[in-house]
């Protein structure tokens, strides 16, 4: 099987410029086939309060009605997306930008109403692989943003990291599959306090001793979860860490396994 590489950029690194053009140059420079994932949900946020509308997340999710998913659709799918596409076409690699609806390889279902009314936010469904497998074979790079569709016409905002572990799942039945989380730290860290403090293997049992702990939290609770998720379900490996760990240089971040 051949290798496939699905790196995520969050928010932390899209907002700062000098930080978007180091990764995006480490990303170009990646060997063999690739595909980049990136959220943006600090950009919505600031963007949605200057249009007078609040934000508000729930267990790491957005409440989006109708209104915020027009501001996402507007920088997640453009804003971001297409400047993302831009700076790698100026580094020779040949991106294309997607949603979930492009090449209809997301779909997704709209989270029911449980206790929380999440409104325009998707569960993924399907992924189709053989379609985003016509664009690597055809050696574009595709860049998907935080957006889903339901096939009814819909869109949906969808955590993109859970994008992220859900089209490396897809994408297992044709590519041996490696996913990289880069964020602004060095890794999963044992104290959060302590940028050096990376713990550089986690296993089930690790995390199920770092979950008791309370040593993962907040952003890095889904994360893991959806690492685990992606594990069980035929990818290979998943790294954690600063961009640099897309680098031969840099061997301190965080690798998950089964
Ligand atoms: N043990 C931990 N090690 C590293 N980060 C942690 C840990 N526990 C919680 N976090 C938090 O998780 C965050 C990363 O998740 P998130 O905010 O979803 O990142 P992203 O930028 O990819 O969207 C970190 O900024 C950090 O505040
Ligand atoms: C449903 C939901 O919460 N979607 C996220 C999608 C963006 C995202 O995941 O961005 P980061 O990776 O930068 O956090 C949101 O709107 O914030």
């Amino acid at each position: 099987m051949e290798k496939l590489s699905i790196v995520k950029i969050g928010g932390n690194i899209i907002e700062d410029e000098a930080s978007l053009t180091g990764f995006l140059k480490l990303f170009s420079n990646l060997k063999g086939h690739k595909i980049l994932v990136h959220g943006g949900g600090k950009r919505a946020t600031h963007i949605a309060s200057k249009l007078g509308i609040a934000s508000k997340m729930v267990n790491g999710r957005r409440i989006t009605d109708a209104e915020t998913l027009e501001v996402i659709t507007m920088v997640y799918g453009g804003l971001v997306n297409k400047n993302v596409v831009a700076k790698l076409q100026a580094l020779n690699t040949n991106a294309i930008g997607l949603t979930g609806a492009d090449i209809n390889s997301i779909t997704s279902e709209k989270r029911p109403v449980k206790e929380v009314d999440f409104g325009f936010v998707g569960d993924v469904k399907q992924v189709a692989h053989n379609a985003i497998d016509k664009l690597i074979k055809a050696d574009f790079t595709p860049v998907f943003c935080a957006i889903t569709h339901d096939g009814n016409g819909q869109l949906l905002n969808t955590n993109a990291d859970t994008i992220t572990s859900q089209v490396a799942v897809g994408m297992s039945n044709l590519y041996e599959t490696s996913i990289y989380y880069c964020f602004e730290l060095n890794g999963v860290l044992k104290d959060i306090n302590d940028k050096n403090s990376v713990i550089k293997h986690i296993d089930t049992s690790l995390y199920k001793e770092l979950l008791e702990q309370g040593i993962i939290a907040d952003g890095m609770l889904p994360k893991l979860e959806n690492c685990f998720d992606a594990l069980n379900n035929g990818v290979k490996s998943i790294n954690m860490g600063n961009t640099s760990m897309l680098t031969q240089e840099n061997d301190n971040f965080t690798t998950i396994t089964l």
